[in-house]
């Protein structure tokens, strides 16, 4: 869809009165919708709100010294299953073939162009990075660029040298690098009892919150998740942490609780279709059963896609669709013309529906018993907030390097200008 140039509502008089004021001249205008005008003023409010809050240490993230990549680092003991992580999430592994992995050796530098650009970072288990003198790293090298660390510890083995190391690693990084979150992973929980997963991470987390109010450190953003290779929870937890990378979250979250509610679904969730990390879902409680019919979805939409291709049709296939029964134009016979897909599941009577945001982003709901029915007024619905969204990632790209993800806007009212180039 294209914009007119002339509608220019601003938010305030004062545009339309100077513009008129002025003799014409043959400038070249560029238009930039109301949303958008908005949406850079909420940006550019919030950063100096942040920057004036907690002082020179956090970066403008529209600066090149941030380069666009925040960086996901992947720390812990051997065998902890760092690497098996990396490959499942990031590279599609199978599971059962992380058996074959060889021990890391040195820094594995991952580069991922995904919705946004970030690295991932594994490091070898055998390095310890503060207490090694064997090795001298250059630390504002490594945690530098705002991001995560993830440190994984071995449910399965005994973890009492893998949380005396993360302590150290806390410690460290808190006095340094105070903003960056550090995601304890609590993995290999396959095949443990709930009750035991349960005691594990409380162990963990009091072990880990006694050591820091030792050394005075109070509400240090450390967060626990009890993660698997051979389950959804490896890929929940990457959401949550991937999740804290978006500064606007909020208004994602907004956009789809609105669709939620306007077209009565139950769930919503934002994919990553490469990695099935979920980027926003709306505010309803969480829910795992949700969560792993969509994503299960995704995959086989994408493996779909992968053996029959996509969207290119011959003419011949083409006047086929179009002609008898249905005698409609194809675009009129889809509610959208890049990529759409819905499933009834046999058991619930709940359909699921796919809809492609760009080359990176599946937005999909389940919806509730008999919304098939309304699926006209859906597929609007859908439109509008994949528009918006087109525009929110348009709005908040990096200009020149830094984090996406600023900007933000009502599920609802969406203004056109967005070309659907993706
Ligand atoms: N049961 C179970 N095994 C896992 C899981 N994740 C990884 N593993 C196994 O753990 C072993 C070690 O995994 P790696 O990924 O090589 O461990 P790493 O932390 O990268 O090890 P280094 O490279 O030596 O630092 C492999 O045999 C994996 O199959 C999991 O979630 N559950």
């Amino acid at each position: 869809m294209s914009s007119s140039g002339g509608d220019r509502g601003g938010p305030s008089g004062d545009g339309h009165e100077e513009l008129h004021a002025q003799p014409l001249r043959p400038l070249p205008v560029r238009f930039i919708s109301p949303a958008a005008l908005n949406l850079s003023r909420v940006y550019e409010q919030n950063r100096q709100r942040i920057q004036k809050k907690d002082g020179p240490k956090v970066p403008d993230p529209t600066t090149p010294q941030t380069k666009g990549k925040p960086r996901l680092l992947l720390m812990g003991q051997r065998r902890s299953g760092k690497s098996s992580i990396s490959s499942v999430v990031f590279h599609k592994l199978p599971a059962s073939e992380t058996l074959f992995l060889e021990s890391t050796a040195r820094i594995q530098k991952d580069s991922l162009n995904s919705f946004m650009e970030f690295q991932v970072w594994d490091f070898p288990g055998q390095i310890d990075i503060f207490e090694n003198p064997a090795y001298s790293f250059d630390m504002d090298a490594i945690f530098g660029e705002i991001g995560a660390l993830i440190w994984v510890i071995d449910a399965q083995d005994d973890y009492l040298e893998a949380v005396a190391r993360l302590n150290v690693t806390i410690l460290h990084v808190q006095r340094s690098y105070p903003h960056i979150n550090i995601e304890v992973f609590i993995h290999k929980v396959d095949g443990l009892s709930d009750d035991y997963k349960l005691d594990i991470q409380r162990d963990v987390t009091i072990r880990i919150q006694d050591e820091l109010s030792d050394q005075g450190i109070e509400n240090a953003p450390v967060n626990f998740h009890l993660t698997s290779i051979y389950n959804h929870s490896i890929f929940e937890a990457f959401s949550k942490v991937i999740q804290k990378l978006i500064p606007r979250l909020g208004q994602l979250e907004a956009m789809l609780t609105n669709l939620c509610r306007t077209c009565r679904f139950e769930k919503a969730y934002l994919f990553d279709v490469n990695t099935k990390i979920y980027i926003a879902t709306d505010s309803t409680p969480e829910d795992m059963a949700s969560y792993e019919i969509c994503s299960d979805y995704v995959d086989v939409i994408i493996d779909f896609t992968e053996v029959y291709g996509s969207w290119p049709r011959s003419q011949e296939w083409k006047a086929r669709l179009e002609g008898e029964p249905w005698a409609q134009p194809l675009g009129e016979q889809v509610g959208c013309e890049w990529a759409e897909s819905g499933v009834v599941l046999a058991d619930a009577q709940r359909p699921i529906m796919l809809r492609e945001v760009d080359k990176f982003l599946a937005l999909v709901a389940i919806m509730k018993e008999g919304s098939y029915e309304k699926m006209p007024q859906i597929n609007m619905n859908v439109d509008v907030v994949v528009k918006g969204l087109i525009e929110f990632f348009e709005i908040t790209k990096p200009r020149g390097g830094g984090i996406a993800g600023q900007g933000g806007q009502d599920g609802g009212v969406v203004s056109p200008g967005v070309p659907p180039a993706l």
